[in-house]
């Protein structure tokens, strides 16, 4: 036998020892910018490790498929605090329990808050392993757990990639089944309608199938139809939202950047001209990822590159989600050359006022001293996530579901609407 079999068969029996006898932990979410991550605990050791360093909110012994807030504190002395060692500020964590041997931690999505977690596990015994020695498969609760549909690993997907928690709580909603359920409920439904319309012809059609069916058409695409317009906020969840500042040189889009991101990311003076190309900048309002951009000044041009610079202005602006059309007492208001992209008009400068503004929904700041800003970052907040959808909605969060949902409209035969369903939940057959 040649060495080379030798250490691969060591190392597969290891493999073997460490994953029947061991207590182990693996990160399950990928590594860099996420607002959540997943760390699994596994074995027989897992109650105990998780215990040491976890103080649950409440002090009831957790169960099976339970969740508990609480705070991670680290690996504890013998006298029950946490040990000297422990020195950092305590995290606030979720641990979810699937079954006695197999648990979950859900905290920050930052390396500091996963390696802290990950190192204090270490300390209490329980060994890193990478995701081939991992005993379960991932997310598969218990042996006898339903096999996860693709609509859930989809969102699994999506949820390590999203920035915010707000974004994050839409795809853990589809990670916990709420498309999923709703899918496999209707899908249901147009089995056994499919079945009944079988039995009713074979036993010769006398006009009445569909006398009690429990398939209501309308009610599935109205349904279907309340999901789908959540498809725009769905599919880029992991993506910011795009707004865009526009408006004539020297109205303040800059000043105004600067005092959203309440720092000086962008050159403001009093010459007209300054911004002559594109800028971006990603922050976070109401819990929204989101890019702020920062234009050339549109006005007519005679200089190419000013001409290239406010081109391109207009091009970032009819490809936003949101304008910011900037406006001051005293510049006339530009033509709007993105009308089809919702806006929110800006009276910036309005300590220049000396009479009234004509309209009255203009959202009026100075950007000099930060005056208005806080309205107008509700405003945006409000127009963006206007039809954030409601928790536990269920939310298509890729064009293959679109797709499918939009399917969903083109039929009422039951057998067709069970076959989409089912390529819903489970990809094409
Ligand atoms: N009085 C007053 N001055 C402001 C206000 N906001 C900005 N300014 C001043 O207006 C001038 C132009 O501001 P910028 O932010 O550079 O304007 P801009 O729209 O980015 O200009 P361009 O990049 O040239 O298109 C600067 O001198 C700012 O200090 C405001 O609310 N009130
Ligand atoms: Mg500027």
């Amino acid at each position: 036998m040649s060495s080379k079999k030798n250490s691969n068969e060591d190392k597969a029996n290891s493999r073997k020892t460490l994953a029947s006898d061991s207590t182990v932990c693996t990160q399950f979410t990928g590594s860099g910018r996420s607002a959540i991550a997943v760390i699994g605990v596994a074995g027989p050791d897992a109650r105990c490790g998780v215990m040491q360093c976890f103080t649950a909110a409440s002090s009831r012994e957790m169960k099976p498929h339970e969740i508990r807030y609480g705070d991670w504190h680290g690996p504890k002395n013998r006298s029950g605090n946490p040990s000297a060692t422990a020195s950092i500020a305590s995290e606030s964590i979720v641990v979810i329990l699937r079954h006695e041997a197999l648990w979950e931690i859900h905290c920050h999505g930052g390396s500091a808050a996963i390696d802290r977690i990950m190192l204090d596990l270490n300390e209490v015994g329980i060994t890193s392993v990478d995701h081939q020695d991992w005993p379960y498969p991932w997310f598969a609760a218990t042996a006898d757990s339903k096999p996860e549909s693709r609509l859930v690993r989809e969102a699994t997907e999506v949820l390590t990639h999203c920035q915010t928690v707000r974004t994050a709580a839409v795809a853990m909603d589809q990670v916990r089944g709420a498309m999923h359920d709703w899918a496999s409920r209707w899908l249901n439904v147009a089995d056994r309608s499919a079945i009944l319309r079988a039995a009713d012809k074979s036993a010769g059609d006398d006009g009445t199938q569909d006398e009690g069916t429990p398939l209501d058409i309308d009610d599935l695409h109205r349904e279907v139809q309340a999901i789908l317009a959540y498809a725009a906020i769905g599919v880029r969840l992991t993506a910011p939202f795009r707004v865009v500042l526009s408006g004539r040189p020297n109205v303040g889009k800059s000043s105004l950047i600067n005092a959203i991101l309440g720092y000086d990311r962008s050159i403001a003076t009093a010459m007209a001209g300054t911004t002559r190309d594109v800028l971006h900048a990603e922050t976070v309002i109401d819990g929204l990822p989101i890019r702020l951009t920062d234009t050339a000044g549109i006005h007519d041009s005679g200089e190419s590159i000013e001409r290239e610079g406010i081109s391109r202005a207009m091009r970032e602006a009819s490809a936003a989600d949101l304008v910011l059309a900037i406006q001051t007492p005293d510049t006339p208001a530009i033509a709007d050359p993105t009308s089809q992209v919702p806006r929110i008009d800006v009276l910036n400068k309005s300590d220049l006022l000396t009479t009234p503004p004509p309209e009255t929904d203009w959202i009026q700041t100075i950007a000099t001293t930060g005056e208005g800003i806080d309205r107008l970052l509700s405003e945006i907040a409000n127009r963006l996530a206007g039809t954030f959808p409601p928790a536990k909605s269920p939310v298509p969060l890729n064009e293959r579901q679109v797709r499918c949902l939009e399917s969903l409209l083109d039929t009422s035969e039951p057998m067709r609407l069970a076959a989409t369903l089912k390529e819903l939940l489970d990809g094409p057959s």
